[in-house]
């Protein structure tokens, strides 16, 4: 019996950063989600099939077997627990880091050296939260969805915790990054039932997107 595998991918960077995993594995995504409207998307394979979601959202299809495995930023995984999901390689893709900024002339040392309540935009509320924590930092944290350094321009926060990768979007918006929290990079996640149940199909592709990450 042929076994069918669903692979759960985000359009944009992580899209097209699988793409070259995918053909090391002998797999070619037979239409291009910026141009189709289409969300479960064929490959030359007829065993595998790519569903497009929100790359927040691909742990979640993962977790309750909607999808076999998926790709999904380390920060999306922090975010999200990690709950029910193997997580066997690090893909070396869609790599940049998640950091604490402020405006430029904003003294975040000696706020945090006063023991001041800090306002803090983010979409990473768990990690924020336990990095703020672990350093003994009182912040009251704001949840937003995008375009978070618009915060302290705005006067809606003294600080963000952001994805940083060229640094571009924090010096185009005058913010400096005052502390590194966590170097980010993608992930491939694995149901951990479709891991026994479907070994024999997925181990190759596994194999294949190990060995092509590791090359990079
Ligand atoms: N500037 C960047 N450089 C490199 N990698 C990045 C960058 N920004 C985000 N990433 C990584 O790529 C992943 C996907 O980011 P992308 O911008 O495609 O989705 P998103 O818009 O953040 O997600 P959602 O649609 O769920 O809001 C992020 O989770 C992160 O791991
Ligand atoms: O340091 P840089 O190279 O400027 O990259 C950092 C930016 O990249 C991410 O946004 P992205 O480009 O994914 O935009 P979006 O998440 O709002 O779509 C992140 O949220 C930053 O805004």
């Amino acid at each position: 019996m042929t076994q069918q595998l669903t692979l759960a991918l985000s359009k944009g960077r992580i899209f097209e950063e699988t793409l070259p995993l995918l053909k090391a594995a002998g797999i070619t995504v037979s239409e291009d989600p910026e141009s189709s409207r289409k969300l479960i998307l064929p490959t030359n394979d007829p065993d595998v099939r790519v569903i497009i979601v929100r790359a927040s959202d691909v742990p979640t299809y993962v977790q309750y077997g909607a999808a076999d495995f998926g790709v999904a930023g380390k920060d999306v995984l922090l975010e999200h627990g990690g709950e029910g999901l193997y997580q066997p390689i690090d893909l070396n893709i869609a790599k940049c880091r998640l950091s604490v900024a402020v405006q430029e002339g904003f003294d975040y040392a000696s706020a945090v050296r006063q023991g001041a309540r800090l306002r803090v935009v983010t979409k990473y509320v768990k990690t924020a939260r336990e990095h703020f924590a672990a350093k003994g930092v009182h912040v009251d944290l704001i949840k937003l969805y995008g375009s978070m350094e618009l915060g302290p321009l705005v006067g809606l926060s003294d600080a963000i915790v952001d994805l940083v990768s060229t640094g571009g979007t924090l010096r185009a918006n005058k913010l400096v990054e005052v502390e590194h929290i966590i170097d980010i990079s993608s992930r491939l996640v694995v149901n951990q039932a479709a891991l026994k149940l479907k070994r024999e199909r997925l181990q190759p592709i596994l194999d294949a997107f190990e060995k092509a990450s590791k090359a990079k």
